[in-house]
């Protein structure tokens, strides 16, 4: 099944006998180390220092110097507790949940943790760097037999040419961070989920998903446009269907939201004792907000603080 995906445990010997150009490619970064991160050696870029100082929170084990970072991971990886805790939610809402996807894998912040829960993850990404240090971060974590990385673009196109082992693959969940497009996003009040979400709006993206899970977790900017959510809810899922959204803070900052489809996920209750065990996060239900009356009546809104 997939012979496109190449396993985490071998991931640059399998790609030098596959792909010789894209190992050729890869080959000085890791013959000279490139993206290891020194702990001792603190980021030149200034843009990165803010990161930097909080690099624990993306990945507990950087300190221990064998996490692999390119510069544009420092912003895009999702911080450690909160790909905890989303792993968390899944395991509980889908017990026997074996194979779960994580396409825009980024440095591995989430797969990673859905590693540690799931027989078997795949990771799509179209950097190259990227799937190398998701690769090499999933070793760090002892991970990597758990994990399956594919090369590509994520686009109808990669659906169309990919379907048959996408189906063979029997995918109970799948969850993507697609990039919000730079820290940029928040110069602007309202996030515009159809125009600003790369690589494709987020009504296409879910027609895409939906081909492969019925069980969808998306991880937005914090000002994220719901009644966009509501709409393409409507458009792709049809009037019926719901979808709940978790308000994801972080030592009081509001780090984004999750928006979750899929009946196990919206039957589950995210309030009160019966939330997954957070350790130190907790779940409440959140007022709905005066925007958000008729136009997004199919969201439930959560608050998670962690
Ligand atoms: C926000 S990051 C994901 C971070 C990841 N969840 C983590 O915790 O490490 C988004 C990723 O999407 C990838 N990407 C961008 N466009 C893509 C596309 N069309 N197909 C696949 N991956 C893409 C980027 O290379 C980047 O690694």
């Amino acid at each position: 099944m997939g012979k496109k995906l190449i396993h985490a445990s071998h991931f640059t010997t399998s790609l030098a006998k596959r792909s010789p150009k894209r190992y050729n490619r890869l080959k000085a970064i890791i013959d000279n180390d490139t993206f290891k991160i020194n702990p001792k050696n603190p980021l030149k870029e200034k843009r990165l220092w803010k990161y930097w100082k909080n690099r624990k929170t993306l990945f507990s084990q950087i300190n221990n110097g064998k996490i692999y970072m390119t510069s544009e991971l420092w912003f895009s990886v999702t911080p450690e507790i909160i790909a905890q805790f989303l792993t968390q939610f899944i395991k509980s809402c889908l017990p026997n949940a074996k194979c779960v996807m994580d396409v825009f894998c980024g440095g591995g912040g989430n797969s990673i943790q859905f590693a540690k829960e799931f027989s078997r993850v795949i990771g799509v990404d179209n950097n190259l760097d990227h799937l190398y240090c998701t690769a090499m971060n999933s070793h760090a974590y002892k991970v990597e037999d758990n994990l399956w990385l594919r090369y590509g673009s994520w686009s109808t196109k990669f659906i169309r040419e990919n379907e048959s082992w996408l189906h063979k693959e029997h995918i109970d969940c799948v969850f993507a961070s697609p990039p919000w497009g730079g820290p940029e996003y928040l110069h602007a009040d309202t996030y515009d989920l159809e125009t600003m979400l790369i690589p494709m709006g987020i009504t296409p993206l879910l027609r895409t998903f939906k081909q492969i899970s019925s069980n969808i977790i998306l991880f937005l900017p914090r000002n994220s446009s719901l009644t966009q959510v509501s709409q393409a809810t409507r458009e792709v899922f049809g009037i019926q269907e719901k979808c709940k959204v978790l308000y994801v803070k972080q030592n009081g900052y509001m780090k984004g939201i999750l928006c979750i489809w899929g009946q196990p996920f919206i039957n589950y209750q995210t309030e009160g004792e019966n939330v997954v065990d957070l350790s130190d996060i907790e779940g409440d239900e959140l007022e709905k907000t005066p925007n958000t009356k008729e136009s997004t009546s199919n969201i439930d809104l959560y608050d998670i603080n962690g």
